[in-house]
This record gives C-alpha cells, sequence and structure tokens, in this order.
C-alpha cells in the first residue's frame, strides 16, 4: 500500500475514481465479457461519445482506439503518407515521430529547434510537396508546448493536400485545438486523462480517410489489422478489429462522465491556476529555474524545471512525504525536473508539492 502522489508525466497519477471504477469493473466481470457483445458496443460507444463531448468534435471527425502514441505515429505514417513526411521537432519524442516515418521508408524532412525551446511560426517553410504535416503542440520531454493561435497559421503555410497533425499526447483536453485548423490530432490515456497505459486515441477527420483510401486504391500497403479503413469499418460497430483493452474503454467511458460534468472549461481554468503555482514556485527558487525561456512556449500540463540538486535527490527528499516528480528526459535526467500537472492532479496535491519543495529545497 502507498499513497504517493505520481506527479511524473505518464504513467502518472490516476484519476481520483479510478479505484472505485476498477472495483465496479472487477464486480461486473468486464474483464470476462466479448469484444463482440452488446455490452462491449456500448461501453465503447459511451467512451466515444464522452470524447465528443468533452474535446468538442465536429462531426467530421473520427475517434479510434489504438494501443499507444506510439503506434498511432506509425499508422499516421502508412495510412497518409505515400512519399514525404514534415516534422517539427524540438524534442525526443517528435524527433521519435520524425525518425519512424524515415524508419518506415517515407522521406522525413524536418524543422528543428533547440530542446526546450518553442517555435517561430513565421520562420517555418514547409516544403510544398509534404503529405503530412507534424506538429507537437506539447513536447513531454522538454515542456515547450505551441500556442493553439500558432497551430492555426500552420495550414497556409502548407501544401492544399497537406494533412496536419497535432501531438496532444500529453496536453488533451487542455488545448482548445481549433479542429477546421488541423487534419488529426492524438493522445494516450496515461497523461492527462490519469489511467493506467495501454490505450492511445486518435482523431482524425475525412480528409486523412480520403487519403488512406486513396492508398489503397492505389495498392499501397497502410498495414493490417489496425489500418485505417480496418479501424474505421469496426469503429461504425462500435468495436475495434483486436480483442481491445476493454478495461481501460471502460474506464475512460467513466472518467470521461466525471470530466464533462465537470467542463472541459472548468478544467483548463483549474490547469492554469494550478501551473501559475508551479511555475511561480520555480522562478523564486533558489535551486530551480524555469527551462523554458519564452512564457508563450510554457507547458501547462508539462513543467519543467532545471534543478542545481541532482532530479534523484530531489526526489530522494520528497520520498519521506509521498510525493514524486518526473526526473528529465534522456540526457537531462538529473538535470532537471519535470512536474506534471494533469487533471487528476489536485489543487491541495500541487499546492502540497509546492510547499514541500519550498520547505526542504528551497
Ligand atoms: N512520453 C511519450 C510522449 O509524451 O510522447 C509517450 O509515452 C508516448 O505515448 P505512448 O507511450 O502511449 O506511446
Ligand atoms: O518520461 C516520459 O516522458 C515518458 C517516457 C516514455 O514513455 C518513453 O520514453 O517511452
Amino acid at each position: 500500500m502507498t499513497n504517493k502522489v505520481y506527479f511524473t508525466p505518464g504513467p502518472s497519477e490516476l484519476y481520483p475514481s479510478v479505484p472505485e471504477h476498477m472495483q465496479a469493473a472487477m464486480a461486473n466481470k468486464i474483464g470476462s465479457i466479448s469484444h463482440r457483445s452488446q455490452q462491449f458496443k456500448d461501453i465503447y460507444a459511451h467512451a466515444v461519445s464522452g470524447l465528443r463531448q468533452l474535446l468538442q468534435l465536429p462531426d467530421n471527425y473520427e475517434v479510434l482506439f489504438l494501443s499507444s502514441a506510439n503506434e498511432i505515429w506509425e499508422r499516421a505514417i502508412q495510412n497518409t503518407v505515400e512519399h514525404e513526411s514534415f516534422h517539427l521537432v524540438n524534442g525526443s519524442f517528435s524527433k521519435r515521430f520524425y525518425e519512424i516515418s524515415s524508419e518506415l521508408g517515407r522521406k522525413a524532412t524536418k524543422y528543428e529547434v533547440a530542446f526546450g525551446e518553442g517555435f517561430n511560426v513565421d520562420k517555418i517553410e514547409i516544403p510544398a510537396s509534404a503529405e503530412l504535416v507534424a506538429l507537437v503542440q506539447n513536447e513531454t520531454s522538454s515542456g515547450a508546448c505551441m500556442p493553439v493561435a500558432d497551430i492555426n497559421k500552420i495550414r497556409a503555410k502548407a501544401g492544399e493536400e497537406a494533412l496536419i497533425f497535432v501531438d496532444v499526447v500529453s496536453s488533451m483536453p487542455n488545448p482548445a485545438l481549433d479542429y477546421s485548423k488541423i487534419d488529426s490530432a492524438y493522445f494516450s490515456v496515461q497523461k492527462c486523462f490519469g489511467l493506467p497505459a495501454g490505450l492511445g486515441v486518435w482523431l482524425l477527420n475525412d480528409r486523412c480517410i480520403a487519403k488512406a483510401e486513396a492508398l489503397v486504391a492505389k495498392g499501397i500497403s497502410v498495414g493490417s489489422y489496425h489500418s485505417v479503413p480496418s479501424l474505421l469499418s469496426k469503429a461504425k460497430a462500435n468495436q475495434t478489429p483486436e480483442t481491445p483493452n476493454v478495461l481501460n474503454i471502460y474506464l475512460l467511458s467513466q472518467v470521461l462522465d466525471e470530466m464533462n460534468k465537470k467542463s472541459v472549461d472548468a478544467i483548463r481554468q483549474e490547469t492554469e491556476a494550478k501551473a501559475k503555482l508551479i511555475y511561480d514556485y520555480i522562478g523564486s527558487s533558489e535551486n530551480f529555474d524555469i527551462a523554458v525561456k519564452k512564457p508563450e512556449h510554457r507547458s501547462p500540463t508539462t513543467i519543467i524545471a532545471n534543478t542545481k540538486l541532482p532530479a534523484s535527490e530531489v526526489n530522494k527528499r520528497l520520498a519521506p512525504f509521498d510525493m514524486a516528480v518526473g526526473s528529465g528526459y534522456g540526457s537531462y535526467k538529473e538535470s532537471q525536473i519535470r512536474i506534471a500537472n494533469f487533471p487528476a492532479h489536485a489543487v491541495t496535491q500541487v499546492q502540497a508539492l509546492v510547499y514541500k519543495l519550498q520547505e526542504l529545497i528551497g
């Protein structure tokens, strides 16, 4: 038994009601039901309608369930890129999407800025031949984010046929995306939805679907069981091609009910208020300083601080008080900490973390 509160960037703290929903799932033997049964189809439909409501998704968008964001990177390339993709890169995960495109034999080009920096969109030139433009709204490794107003400028810079993909893995539902300015967005549930890992959610519009169908018509492989046409044909019947993560789809549907009851606006306001508490503290600390220099590029959900004390020592001091923050990513493991500020983190928990850090570290 542990009372530890995880401020790690994912997996992270579970949404407070998850244990209760787990118990209900066990009591109702959700783990044993067939994924072709009406009971499962109702769970699936419940999760999709909850997502549509929370994310204010337009009708020309579909919701697909995959295993992870990593899988969505691979499926996105397979299903929408014949020759060339273009990537904005400013950290490890945006770089990984770029690499996956190359690994799948496409020509991947990029516009890269240093780790921890955001983008000056006016400077970006997008090759007219790029079929997919990959934007990272929130780079989990570095804490740099892209304001929605900047995302909305990209369409005018890309080729008419280009599909604009937005990585909101560790920020959704915080950014109020304008879905008419993009074609796809995706995330995984172990971040802001406060669930165990093992479920990726892919939102994609009719233009992405038409592109996948066009590739199929040309005889190009778009993958097998998790191709867009295969996923869609099952999604229309509230199912997936494979036996999916039924338990997590159920938990998602339940957490979405609560998030919708609270309202996405209230979640966003609370996220901003908690982010301010954390940034104000880091900004005034003697040990920490804010890693992302431009305020407009500072993520409200994954907050990164440079630390003089090694990150492992910060966590060692927090441990007796049942709190853990994330270490830095990759080569920043000891020189940065990452603090997740997700909907599952209560204001009182964030206040307690800031208070403890102040007391223990200064
Ligand atoms: N930390 C990654 C990121 O933020 O992009 C993330 O783990 C990718 O998601 P999956 O592990 O669900 O593939
Ligand atoms: O620490 C993180 O950002 C998550 C790490 C992760 O998912 C990965 O490295 O694959």
